[in-house]
C-alpha cells in the first residue's frame, strides 16, 4: 500500500535532503552510507516514503557509485542545472550530464539561486524545460521573503513564481513535476512556518495548478514544504492534506535526524 498524507489521492510522500554547499565527496559518501544503514536498521519501506538527497555536483559520481554498488533505494539529484544543453557556459552543468549520472531529480530556483545568483523567472522556466528534456524531474522551488509575508501578499507572489516556472509545460510534465514551497524567512533561521501556513500555500498552489492544467493533473503533482524542518516538526506538517513531502536543508546533514524525518509516520498521532 502506498502511504499518502492526503487521504484522497495517491501521492507518495517524498522526503528530500538538500545538502547545499556542504560535504565534500568523501564526507558525502559517509553521510549517505550512514543514512542508508540507519534506514535499513529501521526497516524503512521506500515504496511507502520516497527518499532523495541533493549533494554538491562534485559528490554525484561517488553517490552514483555507492547507490549502484550497494543497491540503495535512495534517489539523488543535482542542486541546479543549466538551461542550455552544452557549449561555452563555464561553470554550468547540463541536464544531460545529470541524467548520465543517474540523477532522478534536480532542484530548480531554490531561493539561494534566486537571490544570490539573481536567477529570473524566465531562466528558471527554461531550466524546468531543460530538466524534462534531459529526463530529469525538476523540483521547482517557490516562496516569499519576509517583507512580502509581512505585507500579506505571499500567496500572490508565490503563485506568480509558480505560473512563470511552469509556463509551457505539458499536462504530463506538470503531473510529474515536484513543487517545493519554501518561505525564505524560514530557511536556516529556526523559524518554521506553521503546518497551517504550509497548508495554506500548498492548497493555493494546487488550486493554481488545477486552473492551469486541470484537476487530474493537480491531484498528481507533489508539493513539498521546506524551511527549518526537523524530526520534531515534520509529522505535523506532513499531516496537512496538500503537503506531500519535505525539502530539508540543515537537518539532512545529520543522518539520524534525517532518518527520523523520513520515518515521520512513526511520529504520527492516530486520529
Ligand atoms: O533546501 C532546503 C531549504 O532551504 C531549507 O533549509 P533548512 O532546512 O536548513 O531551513
Amino acid at each position: 500500500m502506498t502511504t499518502s498524507t492526503n487521504g484522497a489521492f495517491d501521492r507518495k510522500p517524498f522526503i528530500a535532503g538538500n545538502w547545499k554547499m556542504n560535504m565534500d565527496h568523501v564526507q558525502g559518501i559517509t553521510l549517505l552510507q550512514k543514512l542508508a544503514w540507519t534506514l535499513s536498521d529501521a526497516k524503512h519501506d521506500y515504496s511507502r516514503v520516497e527518499v532523495a538527497v541533493f549533494p554538491p555536483f562534485t559528490d554525484l559520481r561517488g553517490v552514483q557509485t555507492l547507490v549502484q554498488g550497494d543497491d540503495l533505494q535512495v534517489a539523488y539529484g543535482g542542486q541546479d542545472l543549466s538551461q542550455f544543453d552544452s557549449g561555452a557556459y563555464t561553470g554550468d552543468i547540463s541536464g544531460q550530464f545529470l541524467n548520465k549520472l543517474g540523477c532522478k531529480y534536480v532542484l530548480v530556483g531554490h531561493s539561494e539561486r534566486r537571490t544570490i545568483h539573481n536567477e529570473s523567472d524566465d531562466v528558471l522556466n527554461a531550466k524546468v524545460k531543460a530538466a524534462f528534456k534531459h529526463g530529469v524531474i525538476p523540483v521547482l522551488c517557490v516562496g516569499e521573503g519576509l517583507e512580502i509575508r509581512q505585507a500579506g501578499t505571499h500567496v500572490d507572489h508565490t503563485l506568480q513564481q509558480l505560473r512563470a516556472g511552469v509556463a509551457g509545460l505539458t499536462n504530463e510534465q506538470a503531473a510529474e513535476l515536484v513543487v517545493a514551497y519554501e518561505p525564505v524567512w524560514a530557511i536556516g533561521t529556526g523559524e518554521v512556518a506553521g503546518p497551517e501556513d504550509a497548508q495554506e500555500m500548498c492548497a493555493a498552489i494546487r488550486a493554481e495548478l488545477e486552473s492551469l492544467f486541470g484537476a487530474d493533473v493537480a491531484a498528481k503533482t507533489r508539493l513539498l514544504y521546506g524551511g527549518s524542518v526537523k524530526a520534531n516538526n515534520a509529522a505535523a506538517i506532513l499531516q496537512e492534506r496538500d503537503v506531500d513531502g519535505l525539502l530539508v536543508g540543515g537537518a539532512s546533514l545529520d543522518p539520524a535526524e534525517f532518518a527520523n524525518i523520513v520515518r515521520f509516520e512513526s511520529h504520527l498521532v492516530a486520529d
